[in-house]
């Protein structure tokens, strides 16, 4: 098993960007395990699924043919011949796929796929983020963070990237979300062992920095000057 750095939050915290970068100066894989609940969402709607009926939903898990890269510097989405990458980015997604996540043989199935393709990984380590990874997908692994900032600066962020979508409706479909999610499972608050790292008063660059300054102290034996440049894990990795 590679390295595992789990990282939880909510919605609009900076858990794909900020892991990805720091998978990117770690040279570690990365994990986006929302990617898989968005792409099953986006399977459900293009087989002409009811998202809100649960047996539904898992009646197409099935024919979900999900494929998804590791590699921080540029991966894609797939399922069976289509590209999703851009697809299960699109707001209508986004509005359902709590739906499609909060059913449990949904949630038993992709957490056995993200454990496999964690250990399939070939890199030293694997930053995998989602919402229950350090309690639920990882709860042994030696780094596990909680990645959040206050919703004010999760909406602001949010919606700067999406243009043509007022800040109101950005924010009511990010609350919505993280409403129904924490039903699901609680990414609010820090599990016993968890490290909270609040990115409201840092930059992008700065949250980075946080979380390798998490994963340095967990592991010393990842050298510092690795770390600025991208880094191998020593040979006394344990
Ligand atoms: N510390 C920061 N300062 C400024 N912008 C940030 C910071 N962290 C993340 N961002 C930006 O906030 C936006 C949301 O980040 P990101 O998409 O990574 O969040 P997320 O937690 O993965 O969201 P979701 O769960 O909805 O997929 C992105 O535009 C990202 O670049
Ligand atoms: N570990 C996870 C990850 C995600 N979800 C669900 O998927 C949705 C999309 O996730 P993003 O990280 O891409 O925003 C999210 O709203 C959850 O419904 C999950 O349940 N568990």
């Amino acid at each position: 098993m590679p390295f595992v750095v789990a990282v939880d939050g909510p919605a609009g915290s900076g858990k794909s960007s900020v892991s990805k970068e720091v998978a990117r100066r770690l040279d570690f894989g990365f994990l986006d395990t929302g990617a898989a609940y968005r792409a099953l969402a986006w399977h459900a709607e293009a087989s002409g699924i009811d998202t809100d009926d649960a047996a539904s939903v898992v009646s197409c898990l099935d024919s979900f043919d999900y494929r998804i890269g590791t590699d921080p510097t540029g991966y894609s989405v797939q399922v069976g011949a289509v590209d999703v990458t851009e697809a299960i980015r699109d707001p209508q997604i986004s509005a359902v796929v709590s739906a499609v996540a909060r059913v449990p043989e949904v949630r038993r199935h992709l957490i056995e796929l993200f454990r496999s393709i964690m250990a399939a990984v070939d890199a030293s380590g694997i930053i995998v983020e989602g919402r229950d990874i350090t309690t639920v997908v990882a709860p042994d692994a030696p780094v596990r963070i909680l990645l959040t900032a206050s919703e004010a600066v999760r909406m602001g962020r949010r919606s700067a990237e999406l243009t043509g979508s007022s800040v109101e409706a950005v924010g009511e479909q990010l609350r919505k979300r993280d409403a129904a999610d924490s039903k699901v499972v609680d990414f609010m608050t820090a599990a016993d062992g968890v490290t909270t790292v609040d990115s409201t008063e840092l930059d992008f660059d700065q949250t980075v920095e946080a979380v390798i300054g998490v994963i340095r102290e967990a592991a010393p034996f990842l050298a510092p000057e690795h770390v600025a440049r991208g880094a191998q894990i020593s040979e006394e990795t344990p």
